[in-house]
């Protein structure tokens, strides 16, 4: 029987499992979880993460929640190709593992934030976010992009050397958060662009569109919370980002 993913494309840790799926060829059952319709705070969801968020792999009676441990765990039990997730050598796993320990308090936390502020706060708020919050907050998302350029890549096509790993998918799908604002983090930075076109052909355009289409149809969001109203969560979260 096919694993089951419990996923909202709007979710970058959503999208890199998608990705490494469909590109591994790993059939998978699709459970669509609307976010921002509060699915995830649902009963039905309750069932089957009470942590409430997505991604969540189900296999059979198996529940597994956070996208790393379930990128991993598609890895091993599918055997993808070594790259993916390097098992066969110390080192450059070590250097996966690094990078998506890293991550997840430094371009998912500083690129979230700047999607937030740019893309959906204004919308919900009726109001710009102030300059100061956001010059703060572009200004950490650089120094992210600064250290992956300088420490994780260098003079790499990829992080782990000539080719793609898990430390590549989930640093991309983070990136692109910012990116659907309308705020282009390749510009001015020839060594991160070079390094997301080689990451694009790798995974290949198809898909990666396809995971991205809605994201980079951030527009639409107005009408999202004009049709379904501002979820309880959502509110919750607006007022910790401004206190
Ligand atoms: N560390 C988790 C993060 C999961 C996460 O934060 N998911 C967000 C979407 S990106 C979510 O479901 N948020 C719903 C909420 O906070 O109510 C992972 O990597 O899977």
């Amino acid at each position: 029987m096919p694993v089951e993913l419990y996923l909202d494309l709007h979710s970058q840790p959503c999208r890199s499992v998608f990705i490494f799926a469909k590109i591994n060829q790993i059939p998978f059952q699709y459970k669509a979880v609307d976010l921002a319709a509060g699915e995830n705070h649902a009963e039905e969801f309750g069932k089957v993460s009470q942590i409430r968020k997505v991604p969540v792999l189900k296999d059979g009676d198996f529940i597994l929640t956070e996208s790393v441990a379930i990128l991993q765990y598609l890895a091993r039990k599918h055997g993808t190709p070594h790259h993916w997730y390097p098992a066969d050598n110390l080192e450059k796993c070590a250097r996966v593992d690094e990078f998506l320990s890293w991550q997840h308090t430094n371009i998912r936390t500083n690129g979230s934030k700047v999607f937030w502020f740019r893309g959906v706060l204004p919308v919900v708020t009726g109001a710009p976010v102030p300059k100061e919050k956001m010059d703060a907050a572009v200004e950490d998302l650089n120094l992210s992009l600064k250290i992956f350029e300088d420490k994780f890549l260098q003079n790499r096509p990829f992080v782990t050397g000539d080719q793609i790993s898990l430390a590549d998918l989930v640093g991309i799908v983070e990136i692109m958060q910012p990116v659907a604002t309308g705020l282009d983090v390749f510009e001015g930075r020839p060594v991160l662009s070079a390094w997301r076109d080689r990451v694009k052909k790798e995974i290949g355009l198809e898909v990666f569109d396809e995971a991205h289409k809605v994201i980079m149809n951030v527009d639409s969001l107005p009408q999202i919370f004009e049709n379904k109203g501002l979820p309880e969560f959502l509110k919750m979260k607006i007022q910790k980002m401004f206190n």
